[in-house]
């Protein structure tokens, strides 16, 4: 570990699961004391196709319908098997970095009609308190200095090119629509910048 890394490695060990084979190396945000687990297929080198992944327990442990991060997570850890690579998972990230209690706010809020950005501000928290130099850290650690990364949103391309690792590539990762979340998705789009080929109001789509 550097000593300016924000990224502890801890242990590597074998994780087989129902998508195939993987190594997990866990790492200790030396900031926030979050252990966050990188998910590696192959031998990634620089350029290896990367997810990072936010915690989401309501969505990955229970199926909820009200976001994607459950279909998202199957999807990444299915294309990384494929292609090789690494699904880095954010612990700490839950609730766009403002903890599962107060997700779980925000949704209460979200029945009385506030969108998904507005709960938040409501809370007195922001939109998305997420940042990402543990990940850039330990992506580095692991010789990856550059990525093609899987995401809808272009912020977190801009996060870790911040932080010193090069994304050459956004690949798109839209799966887990449905009625439920429609109104969630599009407000996505519209509000926080997340490209989403398949909502009306895409800001690339807004001249049509
Ligand atoms: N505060 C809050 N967090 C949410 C809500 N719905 C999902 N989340 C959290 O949002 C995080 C995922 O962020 P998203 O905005 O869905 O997507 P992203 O990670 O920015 O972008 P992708 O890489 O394209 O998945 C997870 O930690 C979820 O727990 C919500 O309504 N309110
Ligand atoms: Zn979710």
């Amino acid at each position: 570990m550097s000593e300016n890394s924000r990224a502890r490695f801890e242990v590597e060990t074998r994780l087989p699961t129902e998508h195939g084979e993987f190594r997990v190396r866990a790492y200790t945000d030396t900031v926030t004391g979050d252990l966050h687990l990188a998910i590696i297929s192959g031998d990634p080198k620089p350029g290896a196709l990367v997810r990072l992944h936010s915690e989401c327990l309501t969505g990955e442990a229970f199926g909820s319908l009200k976001c994607e991060c459950g279909p998202q997570l199957d999807a990444a850890l299915h294309e990384i098997h494929e292609h090789g690579g690494v699904v880095f998972y954010l612990r700490g990230h839950e609730g766009r970095g403002i903890g599962l209690l107060n997700k779980l706010r925000a949704y209460r809020l979200q029945e009385d009609g506030l969108d998904t950005v507005d709960a938040n501000l409501a809370l007195g928290l922001p939109a998305d308190a997420r940042e990402y130099a543990a990940a850039a850290s330990a992506l580095l650690d692991m010789g990856l200095t550059s990525v093609r990364l899987l995401t809808n949103n272009p912020a977190k391309s801009a996060a870790l090119t911040a932080h010193g690792v090069e994304v050459t590539e956004r690949v798109p990762l839209e799966v887990g629509r449905n009625a439920i979340n429609d109104d969630y998705m599009r407000t996505k789009a519209l509000r926080m910048g997340h490209l989403l080929s398949d909502t009306a109001g895409h800001p690339d789509r807004l001249a049509e």
